[in-house]
This record gives structure tokens, sequence and C-alpha cells, in this order.
């Protein structure tokens, strides 16, 4: 086949400091693509169309709160890029959300779809509130509000939203009946990880912590460490975090420590992983488990196991903290845990690193064959879901693994050079920079 690519110039890069603001995650993502750009020898007009989203869209969310008193939030949503298909990627409602948080996560996203090579772009969404205080109404009109906001951009075939953090099938439920609303018929493929009895496909609120577990075991197998008895640690104790530590304990690995919010617990004869989920649907948070001992989340981080899964938020492995790591291998449930500049000292401590966007790509991947069922109107069983998605997470670390060793690259430089090869070919061959 012809070589499509054009003559290959320099690569401009305006912003070379960039690592001035190291928790940035933009710029975390930004740094990281550029390597892997550079690594690939991407042309110039490629790298420039994939480093700039395509849509952001920000909106006000006027709601009326239940005393009475009008109060305005800010949504966002950014579309990174959509040569491989319609836009994909969850929604979190927090006060942490920021427009350069989102970008990150968008652009996440379009390398997670490509690295697992399912047909789909990237996107993010969020709006700014503290979920936590408001009651169920005001949530749902916050998500109807922003739904009408976003509107534009949202379908099927453009822009397919679904769950992040504080953010659950109820949530998707009330997504899609706005949209369903305003077209006027009922459109469920508009969003995934919705309620089953809606939709919604069987194992998609256990497919990122499922992906998390193939992905870590295939990590320890690796390293020819043996899964039985392996010890874990898990930071975040919501969808990913309770789900990955429930299924690495069943896989015979010992979690000795998990956390939320509230802080941690560690018990080196191991956390019964059933029991502590039992105990957060009684009680909404870990506060007051007390089977173990009492730690905070950055000792957490830096406990003596096998297994570490930061499965909360973004920048807990900065340079700061990077050097006390003692984890043989780190397994990346969160997005974008660990800052661009902490991946070199990771390095030089010889920690296997699963990136996030290999680790956590089940939950997109399930949204996948969520999609397609809605589509197809053919509901698949859950033994069907889990072996595909396994297939697929299987797959992936291999032929991350393989470009790693061909080219001496850690893991996560390799997985965005497999993502940025496969979104540049497309590039290449729909002919956007003609
Ligand atoms: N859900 C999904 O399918 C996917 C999620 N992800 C990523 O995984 C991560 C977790 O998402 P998800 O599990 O869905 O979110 P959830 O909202 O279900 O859970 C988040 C967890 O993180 C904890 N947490 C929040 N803030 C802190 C903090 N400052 N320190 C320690 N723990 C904290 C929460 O504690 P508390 O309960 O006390 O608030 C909760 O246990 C995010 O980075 C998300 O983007 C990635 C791919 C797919
Ligand atoms: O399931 C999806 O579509 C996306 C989930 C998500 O937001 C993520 O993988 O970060």
């Amino acid at each position: 086949m012809a070589d499509l690519r054009l003559p290959t110039n320099p690569i401009v890069r305006p912003d070379k400091d960039r690592f001035l603001n190291e928790e940035n995650p933009f710029e975390a993502m930004m740094s990281r693509f550029d390597r892997a750009a550079e690594l690939l020898d991407l042309e110039p007009g490629i790298y420039k169309v994939l480093r700039s989203p395509e849509k952001e869209i920000t909106v006000s969310i006027p709601v009326l709160m239940d005393n009475g008193e009008v109060e305005v939030f800010t949504g966002i949503r950014v579309l990174h890029n959509t040569s491989r298909g319609p836009a994909k990627g969850g929604i979190r409602f927090d006060m942490n959300v920021s427009l350069d948080e989102v970008k990150a996560l968008a652009a996440w996203m379009t390398w997670k779809c490509a690295v697992v090579n399912i047909p789909f772009g990237g996107a993010k969404g969020g709006v700014i509130c503290d979920p936590l205080k408001m009651s169920v109404g005001e949530l749902e009109r916050v998500t109807r509000r922003y739904t009408s906001g976003i509107i534009s951009t949202l379908g099927p075939d453009s822009d397919v939203p679904a769950p992040d953090v504080n953010t659950n099938e109820r949530v998707m439920a009330w997504l899609m009946d706005t949209y369903s609303m305003h077209v006027g018929h009922t459109v469920n493929a508009v969003t995934t990880g919705k309620p089953v009895e809606m939709g919604g496909s069987l194992g998609r609120r256990e497919a990122t912590g499922r992906g998390v577990m193939f992905t870590a075991t295939q990590a320890l197998e690796h390293l020819k460490m043996d899964v039985k008895g392996a010890t874990v640690a898990v930071q975040g104790f919501g969808n990913v975090g309770s789900i990955g530590a429930q299924l690495l304990a069943e896989q015979g690995c010992k979690v000795v420590a998990i956390s939320d919010r509230t802080g941690g617990w560690h018990n080196p004869k191991g956390i019964d992983v059933a029991d502590a989920i039992a105990y957060v649907r009684k009680n909404k948070t870990l506060d007051g488990y007390g089977k173990g001992d009492v730690i905070t989340n950055e000792q957490l981080l830096e406990l003596p196991v096998d297994v570490l899964v930061p499965a909360a938020l973004e920048n807990v492995i900065t340079t700061k903290n990077a050097k006390n790591i003692k984890a043989k291998i780190i397994c990346e449930g969160a997005n974008g845990p660990t800052t661009a500049a902490a991946d070199t000292i990771l390095d030089e401590k010889g920690i296997f690193v699963v990136p996030d966007i290999l680790a956590n790509a089940g939950g997109v991947t399930v949204s996948y064959f969520e999609w397609v069922q809605n589509r197809g109107g053919y509901y698949w069983d859950e033994e069907t879901v889990n072996d595909r998605l396994r297939k697929i997470m299987v797959e992936s670390f291999a032929s991350v693994l393989k470009i790693s060793q061909q080219h001496k690259v850690n893991m996560r430089t390799a997985a965005y050079m497999v993502a940025i090869s496969r979104v540049a070919t497309v590039h290449r061959l729909r002919g956007i920079y003609a």
C-alpha cells in the first residue's frame, strides 16, 4: 500500500516548559503524547491535529434547589477526537472538575479506545458540584439541565456518555430519558452504563474493575510472580476500586489495604473485601470499618505490596512520593493517578506500571458491547460479555508489552505509541489534514 504520509518536518513544540506545573492533567497527558509522537516520528500535521480537542462546550446549569433558591452550576463536555468513531467517555460530578482536567480526560479516552481497538473517539464531561451534599431531586435536575445544555453534541453516532466519578446508572437513566424526550423517541444507545432493565449491558458495572484484575494478573504472570498470595493495596473503594479488589481477591490475591475519601485500613493478614463492600453499602463510606489499622491515603500508596491499584483520582503519585513507593506493580485503575514527572522516578525504581489507558479500559470496552447490543437490539449473557472482555484485555496487554520490548520503553509510552499510531493511521486514510 502506498505511504500516505506527508514528508516529515521537525515537530514544533511551542510549550517546552510544560513540566512547570506537574499536576496539570492536560500537561501530563501532552508530555506522554509528545514522547510517543517523537518515537513514532509523527508528522507535524497529525501532531497538531491530535493535540487539539475537536470541541469544548461549557454550559451554565440553573437549578432550583430544595431550599427554594436557584443555584447555577457549570457543566463541561469536551470531544477530543472522533476520527475512529463516535466520541465516548464518562461524566463526573465533582468540585474539582475543570476545563483542563476534562480536556485531559477526553484525550485519554481517545488513546484508551485506540489501545483496546474499539471504534470510538474520546470525550469526557463534568459538572462542578458536590453531589454528596445534594438530594436525589437536585441531582436529577442538574443531570437533566446539563444534558439539555450539551444536547447538540449527544447522539449514538456522535457522542455517547457513561458514568465516571460520582455518577452511576441512575444518572445515565436520566440522561437517556432527557435525550429521548428531546428527539421524540427512545434512544438507549445515546449512553452506556445504564440500568440493565433499560438496555444496560450485563457486566458493565463490574467491567472496569474486571479489566484491572485481568491486566494486574497479566503483569504478575509477566514478572513471573504468583497471583495466589500476591499482596494488593487499593486506593479508592468506589466502582473501580471495590470491584477490582474483590475480583483480585477471587483470583487468590491478598488485599491488605483499602481506602476511600475518609481514609484507609491496613491488615497484613488480608481484608475480607466482600465484608468491606457490605459495610460501605450500609454506611456509605469506610469510616469506622475497624477491621485493621487506620492508615492515611498517602501511607497506603507507600506500603510494601506486590500490586498497588490507585483507583480514586488524578495526581496521587507525584515527584513528592514516587521515590517512596515500594510496590512491584502499579495497575492504574484511576485516570491519571501518576504525574508525568513521577514516571521517570518509577522507571528508575524498576516498578512495572500498567498505565491507565490500558488498565482501566475494561469499562469502555463493555460500554462498546452495550452500544453494540442497543443498536442490534439483541442482548448477550454475562458470560459472553466477560469472555469477550477478557480476550480484548489480554490481547491489548500483549500488544502493548510487545511494543514496550521492541522499543525498550515503559508500558505507558508503549500504550501511547499503539494508540497514537492507530488514530494517526485513520487520519492519514481519511485525509483530514489534506
Ligand atoms: N467507573 C468507570 O467505569 C471508570 C472509572 N475510571 C476512573 O476510575 C477512578 C474511580 O472512578 P469510580 O470508581 O467510577 O468512581 P466512584 O465515584 O465510584 O469512586 C471513587 C472512589 O474514590 C474515593 N475518593 C474520592 N476522593 C478521594 C480522595 N481524595 N482520596 C482517596 N479516595 C478518594 C471515593 O471515596 P468516597 O466514596 O469516600 O467519596 C470513592 O471510594 C476515576 O479516576 C475514574 O475516572 C476509569 C475508567 C472507567
Ligand atoms: O464507559 C465509557 O464510555 C467511558 C468510561 C470512562 O469514562 C473512562 O474510561 O474513563
